[in-house]
């Protein structure tokens, strides 16, 4: 097996791919309509879909928020330097809502950005 991707429904597709790839750096692989079941699918990614996981942004025609509960987590992203990482989204307009130190109860050092949507995007410090 190999994973693929993380869906996650977005209430308007066109702020969510402008933070996560004019944000967070990464690349529109593909969007397609589907108008017989009236939603819109973007696939966003630092990798081709054959070489590494993506997301997938599903936005369902009409709908633009959901209840986000409180059991999903995040997606988590490598960084260099968390530090210097949470300045740069901060620079080009992303919200960092935990900044970058030592995970609690651990060493890992993680830091956490808001989506759009106000899903959970981790960084954490690799290298
Ligand atoms: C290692 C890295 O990938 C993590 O996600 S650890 C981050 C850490 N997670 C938890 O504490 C999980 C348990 C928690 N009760 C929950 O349900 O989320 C975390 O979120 N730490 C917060 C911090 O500010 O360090
Ligand atoms: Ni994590």
């Amino acid at each position: 097996m190999k994973l693929l991707h993380t869906m996650l429904r977005v209430g308007d597709l066109d702020r969510s791919i402008k933070f996560y790839t004019e944000v967070l750096g990464m690349r529109l692989l593909r969007r397609h309509d589907y108008p017989e079941g009236k939603f819109t699918l973007a696939f966003v990614g630092y990798q081709d879909e054959s070489e590494g996981a993506v997301i997938e942004l599903t936005w369902n025609w009409g709908v633009d928020s959901y209840e986000m509960g409180n059991a999903f987590g995040h997606i988590a992203l490598a960084v260099p330097d968390a530090y210097r990482a949470c300045d740069e989204i901060r620079a080009r307009g992303g919200k960092v809502v935990r900044e970058a130190g030592p995970m609690k109860h651990g060493t890992t050092v993680i830091a956490f950005v808001e989506d759009p949507d106000g899903y959970k995007i981790e960084l954490i410090q690799h290298g």
